[in-house]
C-alpha cells in the first residue's frame, strides 16, 4: 500500500501580447517545496486604512513557469504517475484552473506543433513503449473517454459516429453496487492494442467534445473531460490479474460566473459548472477536515466518478494552471486556494490484484462438472484412483500387453485417470525397453519385441515378393521388346524384299516357330484396332498399369517419335516464356494506359497528353494481337504433343500383339502373375483374346 498525499503542481501560462503581468515571484527549491509569491498592491482608491493583503504565497511540489515545455511536465508529472500505473496502481492527473489558464493545452496539448502534445498523447506512447519492453507479461490496454456536461454524462468513443451534437451521443449514468462502487452505464471501453489505435480513440473523442464560445475564451471547453486508460496486465501460468486505471482529468473553467459576463443558456451551462466545481471543492474540503466521516461524493457526477482519486484507492496529482495576467490575478489566487487544500488529502493507494475471474469461472465449472458426473455414476470421484482401482488397472494391462491376438483391447471405461494412468505406465514399459527390467516387465519387454520382430519380418517379406514380382516383369518386359524388335527387322527384311501382307496373310515371322504362332502385321494391326485399345494397356479409367508403364517408358526412349516430342516441349517452353513477357509487359502498358486516361480526365485540355494516351494505347493493342497469336500457337503446339503420345501409345500396343504372338500359346502358362489382380486379369484377357484368334484362324485355315 502506498499512503501518500496528493502532489500539487502549478503552471504558469505565458502572457498574451496584450496581457500585462501581474507580479509574482517564483521560489523554485529542488530539494523541497516550491513556492509562489503573488503580489496584490493595496488599492489607493481603498483609502490609507486598508487591511488587505498584499502578498500571498503558496507552496507547490514545483512550478513550471512560462517557459516551461511540454515534455519537461510530461516527465516531472505524468511520468511518475504512468510508471505507478504500469506496476498495477490507480492514477489521477486533473488540471484545474480559470477558462484560458491552460487546462487543456497541458492535459491534451496544442495543435500547432508536434513538440504541444500535451500529457495524454505522451503518456499514450510511453506506455506503449513499456508494455513492448516487457516481456514478461501480457497486457490488455483499453480506453473510455467520458464527457460530463450540465451534470450529464456522455460517451465520447461511441465508435459509430462521428456526433455532431453531444445529444447524438449515448448518455452515460452513474450505478453503485452494494459494496458502493461506482460503475458507468453506457460508457464503452475500446481495446487500443497499440498507440497509433489510442491516438485515434483520443482524436475520435476530442472531435466529439463539446465546444462553445464564451467572451472569455473563443474555443473554451465548458465540460469536464475524462479520458481514462485501463490497463490489465497478467503472468503467463500466474493466478493473478492486476487492473489499474489512469485518469487525465481536464476540469471545466473555474471562474466565476459575473467576471466571465455570460447570460442565457451559458449562464445555466456556468452555473453547473461552477455547482459541480463547488462540489468538488466541498469533498477536498470534507477529506481534509480529519473528523468528517461522511464525504459528499455523491452531490456531482463528476465527485462521483472521481471518488477513488480524491482519499481512495488512487495515485493523484493535481496540476492548477495559472494565467498570471493583472486581471486574473484574483482567480489565480482562488486556484492557488484551491490547490492548498487539495494537497492536504491523503490517499491510500494497494496494488489492484485479483484471482484470475476466468480461473475461478474454471474452477466453479469443474467443481459443477465433477457434482453432475458424481450424480450419473453414483461415485464420487477423486483426483487420485484409489489402491483397489490401481490394483485392478495392473491386471487389465498385463492381459492386454500379453495377449497375442493383434486385436485385442484394453477397456478401462470413460475415466481419464484411468486412461492417463494406462499411458503412462505403457510409456514405462517402452522406455525400459533397453533396460534390464525384471520379472513382468521383463517378460512384457520380451513380448513386444517378439511382435515387433514378427511384424518386421512380414513387412520384409512382402517387400521382397513385391521387388521380385517387379523385377519378373521388367524382365519379361525387356525380353518382350528384344523380340518385337527383331520380328519388326524381319519384317522391314521381308517387306524390302518385296513379299507382300496382302499375298500370304500367314507369313512364318520366325522360320522355327510353330504354326500356330504365326502371325502378320497387318493382323496385328487388325487386332489392335478392333480391341481398339488393350484392357491392360488402357484401363477404363485411362491409365496404363504399373508394369505396363514402365515398359512404356522403354519403349518411348527408343522411339524416334520422342525425339518430336522432346523437341516440340522445348519449343513450348519457349513459346511460353515469351508468352509470360509478353503479357507482363502487356499488363504494365494497360496500369500506364489506365494512368493516361485518369491524368486526361483532369486535364482534358491537354492534347498532347491525350495523344500519348493514344500512342500508348496504339502500342497496347499490337501487344494484345502478339500475345494472341502466341496462345494459338501454344494450342498448336499442345495439339501436336498430344498426337504424336497417341501415336506413340497405339505403336507400343502393336509392338505388344506382336511380341506376344510370336511366342506359341503353350508358352502363355509360364508367363509368371504379377499378384496384382488387375493387371493379371488384363493378362488373362488378353491371352483369351489371343486364343480366339488363333482359333479363328485355325478354322479359317482348315477351310
Ligand atoms: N503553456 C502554454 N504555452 C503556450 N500556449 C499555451 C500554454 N497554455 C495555454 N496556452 C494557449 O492558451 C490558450 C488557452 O489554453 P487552453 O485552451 O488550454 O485553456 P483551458 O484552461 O483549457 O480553457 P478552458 O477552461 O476554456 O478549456 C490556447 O490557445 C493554448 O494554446
Amino acid at each position: 500500500m502506498v499512503k501518500e498525499t496528493i502532489r500539487v503542481y502549478a503552471r504558469v501560462k505565458p502572457l498574451g501580447r496584450q496581457q500585462q503581468a501581474g507580479i509574482y515571484s517564483v521560489d523554485d527549491n529542488e530539494k523541497s517545496l516550491s513556492s509562489l509569491e503573488i503580489i496584490v498592491p493595496r488599492d489607493l482608491a481603498d483609502g490609507f486604512v486598508n487591511n488587505k493583503r498584499e502578498s500571498y504565497k503558496f507552496k507547490f511540489q514545483k512550478i513550471f513557469d512560462q517557459e516551461a515545455k511540454q515534455d519537461v511536465v510530461f516527465d516531472s508529472i505524468a511520468k511518475p504517475v504512468a510508471e505507478c500505473v504500469l506496476a498495477g496502481y490507480n492514477g489521477t492527473i486533473f488540471a484545474y484552473g480559470q477558462t484560458g489558464s491552460g487546462k487543456t493545452f497541458t492535459i491534451t496539448g496544442g495543435a500547432e506543433r508536434y513538440s504541444d502534445r500535451g500529457i495524454i498523447p505522451r503518456t499514450l506512447s510511453y506506455i506503449f513503449d513499456q508494455l513492448q519492453k516487457d516481456s514478461s507479461k501480457v497486457y490488455t490496454t483499453h480506453v473510455s473517454y467520458l464527457e460530463i456536461y450540465n451534470e450529464c454524462g456522455y460517451d465520447l468513443l461511441d465508435p459509430r459516429h462521428e456526433a455532431s451534437g453531444l445529444e447524438d451521443l449515448p448518455k452515460v449514468t452513474i450505478m453503485e453496487d452494494p459494496d458502493q462502487n461506482i460503475h458507468l452505464k453506457n460508457l464503452s471501453l475500446q481495446q487500443a492494442t497499440n498507440e497509433e489505435e489510442a491516438l485515434n480513440l483520443l482524436f475520435l473523442g476530442d472531435t466529439n467534445r463539446m465546444i462553445a464560445e464564451t467572451p472569455m475564451n473563443q474555443a473554451s471547453t465548458r465540460s469536464h473531460c475524462i479520458f481514462t486508460i485501463h490497463i490489465s496486465s497478467k503472468e503467463p501460468g500466474s493466478a493473478t490479474v492486476q487492473h489499474s486505471k489512469l485518469h487525465l482529468v481536464d476540469l471545466a473553467g473555474s471562474e466565476r460566473v459575473a467576471k466571465t459576463g455570460v447570460g442565457g443558456h451559458l449562464l445555466t451551462e456556468a452555473k453547473y459548472i461552477n455547482l459541480s466545481l463547488h462540489y468538488l471543492e466541498q469533498v477536498i474540503i470534507a477529506l481534509a477536515e480529519k473528523k468528517r466521516s461522511h464525504i459528499p461524493y455523491r452531490n456531482s457526477m463528476m465527485t462521483s466518478v472521481l471518488r477513488d482519486s480524491l482519499g481512495g484507492n488512487c495515485l493523484t496529482t493535481m496540476i492548477a494552471t495559472l494565467s498570471i495576467d493583472k486581471r486574473n490575478i484574483d482567480e489565480s489566487i482562488a486556484t492557488c486556494r484551491f490547490a492548498q487544500r487539495v494537497a492536504l488529502i491523503k490517499n491510500e493507494a494497494v496494488l489492484n490484484e485479483e484471482i484470475d475471474p476466468r480461473l475461478v469461472r474454471l474452477k466453479k465449472e469443474i467443481q459443477e462438472l465433477k457434482d453432475e458426473l458424481a450424480l450419473v455414476t453414483g461415485k464420487q470421484r477423486t483426483s487420485e484412483l484409489s489402491q483397489e482401482e490401481l490394483l485392478r488397472l495392473d491386471e487389465l494391462l498385463e492381459t492386454f500387453l500379453e495377449d497375442n491376438d493383434p486385436d485385442s483391447t484394453l477397456d478401462v471405461g470413460a475415466d481419464m485417470r484411468k486412461i492417463k494412468y494406462c499411458f503412462i505406465h505403457v510409456k514405462v514399459f517402452l522406455l525400459n525397453l533397453d533396460g534390464s527390467a525384471a520379472g513382468t516387465e521383463n517378460k512384457l519387454k520380451t513380448f513386444t519385441v517378439e511382435k515387433c520382430q514378427k511384424k518386421c519380418n512380414t513387412v520384409e517379406r512382402y517387400c521382397k515378393g513385391v521387388k521380385q514380382l517387379n523385377y519378373i516383369l521388367v524382365n519379361m518386359l525387356k525380353k518382350e521388346k528384344k523380340k518385337a524388335q527383331d520380328a519388326l527387322f524381319q519384317l522391314n527384311a521381308a517387306s524390302a524384299c518385296s513379299t507382300v501382307f496382302e499375298q500370304s496373310p500367314s507369313i512364318n515371322l520366325e522360320e522355327s516357330q510353330s504354326p500356330s504362332s504365326c502371325f502378320s502385321l497387318k493382323e496385328a494391326k487388325d487386332f489392335s484396332s478392333s480391341v481398339h485399345r488393350l484392357p491392360f494397356l488402357s484401363r477404363k479409367t485411362g491409365k496404363m498399369s504399373l508394369g505396363c508403364q514402365e515398359a512404356f517408358e522403354v519403349f518411348k526412349q527408343d522411339h524416334a517419335d520422342s525425339i518430336t516430342i522432346e523437341d516440340n516441349k522445348q519449343l513450348l517452353k519457349q513459346k511460353f516464356a515469351e508468352a509470360k513477357c509478353l503479357g507482363e509487359k502487356l499488363n504494365e502498358v494497360r496500369i500506364k494506359i489506365s494512368e493516361y486516361i485518369l491524368t486526361s480526365f483532369y486535364l482534358l485540355a491537354d492534347e498532347i497528353t491525350a495523344f500519348r494516351g493514344y500512342g500508348k494505347r496504339f502500342y497496347y493493342k499490337a501487344m494484345f494481337n502478339r500475345v494472341k497469336g502466341l496462345k494459338i500457337e501454344i494450342e498448336h503446339l499442345q495439339l501436336l504433343i498430344k498426337k504424336v503420345k497417341m501415336k506413340l501409345q497405339k505403336d507400343f500396343e502393336v509392338w505388344c500383339i506382336l511380341s506376344y504372338f510370336r511366342t506359341p500359346p503353350s508358352s502363355s502358362t509360364s508367363i509368371p502373375l504379377t499378384g496384382d489382380s488387375q493387371a493379371d486379369a488384363d493378362i488373362l484377357a488378353f491371352i483369351k483374346a489371343r486364343q480366339n484368334i488363333l482359333q479363328k484362324k485355325g478354322k479359317s485355315c482348315q477351310k
